[in-house]
């Protein structure tokens, strides 16, 4: 049973309350936010079943603004044979935040495509122009034009309530970040502010583009592959050049089980040899690499040695932001 657009079309117009910045209209499924001088961070349409608006609507200080890093952190420019890219223009420290915009559209993965298509003929002219100006990639895989976009250029797996994981959110801006299964940035989606942000998962250098897994990073090459089919490229980031060696790379990730090593001193040695080996193989996307500097904080305060607990710290600190961002961390 397609989800939502069984009910009235939303009022664009924000005439029934006009002072509440927060909403111009919902019926149990739609929720369009449009910018107002207040709240300038533009519009998103949502497709949502009631119990998720209410989640969302109910939370305090919904919505939050959305984060604006300190200086100006992207540009877009051409990615050579990957198209349109994102790239840093300024050096970026691991965890920080590169850019954060308000998705467009917002819809359940589970929703058949005839809905998603319809929130697409609902949007404002402007938001509907940058959507369908996004990536396409031809109708091989099947769907009319506004749903194979949703589908090709949307961050998945975004949780509205902070418990499900299965809605779509369309960026403008996201929607440009290319695919490293080496990713050096992460994508999270903030729903006190109803934002997607971009955060670096490692230190990037002015120039260097911003990438983002667009699969399990830690999967073996040939279900990386298969993952990546609907995006219709072949991936030749160093990782999936070198084959095998990547594969056997993977296949050593693990957290060290330490219970029965007894030396401190061992302990600190085998987790840093899997930090080391997680860096060398730019792979910190992967929660063994958060697990092992998060134990190297435990291990240095143990061993007395407070100035590498608290170096350590930082970095554990740096990589839970950037994988869950500011307002959904797990600590
Ligand atoms: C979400 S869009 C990314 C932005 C896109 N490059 C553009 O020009 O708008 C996804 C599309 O970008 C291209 N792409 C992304 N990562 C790539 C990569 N690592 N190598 C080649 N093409 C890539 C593919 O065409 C893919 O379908």
């Amino acid at each position: 049973m397609p989800l939502g657009l069984r009910h009235p079309p939303p009022s664009r117009g924000n005439a029934t309350r006009p002072s509440d910045p927060r909403l111009t209209f919902a019926t149990v499924h739609l929720l369009i936010t449009l910018p107002t001088p207040t709240n300038p961070d533009g519009t998103c349409l949502a497709l949502l079943d009631r119990t998720t608006y209410k989640q969302l609507v109910c939370q305090t200080s919904y919505p939050c603004p959305v984060s604006r890093p300190r200086f100006p952190a992207h540009h877009i420019r051409s990615a050579g044979a990957a198209g349109i890219g994102l790239f840093a223009v300024r050096n970026l420290a691991a965890g920080e935040l590169v850019l954060a915009e308000r998705p467009l559209l917002v819809v359940p993965a589970a929703a058949p495509e005839e809905d998603w298509e319809a929130c697409v003929a609902r949007l404002p002219p402007a938001a509907h122009r940058s959507l369908m100006a996004l990536s396409d990639v031809g109708p091989q895989n099947g769907g009319r034009p506004a749903a194979r976009r949703v589908r090709t250029n949307s961050m998945r797996g975004v949780s509205l309530s902070g418990k499900e994981q299965d809605y779509l959110a369309v960026g403008a801006l996201m929607g440009r970040v290319n695919h490293s299964c080496t990713p050096n940035a992460v994508v999270h989606f903030d729903s006190r502010a109803l934002a997607l942000e971009l955060r670096a998962l490692r230190n990037v250098g002015a120039g260097e583009e911003l990438r983002i897994s667009y699969c399990n990073a830690g999967a073996p090459l040939a279900i990386r592959r298969a993952g990546l089919e609907l995006y219709r490229f072949v991936c030749n980031c160093h990782s999936c050049a070198s084959g095998q060696a990547g594969d056997a790379v993977r296949a050593r990730i693990r957290v060290p089980d330490l219970q029965f090593i007894t030396s401190p001193a061992a302990k600190i040695e085998r987790c840093l040899s899997q930090v080391m080996q997680l860096e060398r193989a730019g792979l910190e996307v992967l929660a063994a690499y958060g697990t092992c500097v998060a134990l190297l904080v435990g291990l240095y305060k143990r061993l007395g040695d407070f100035d590498k607990a608290a170096y350590y710290r930082a970095r554990t600190d740096a990589w839970g932001l950037a994988m869950y961002g500011d307002a959904n961390r797990r600590d």
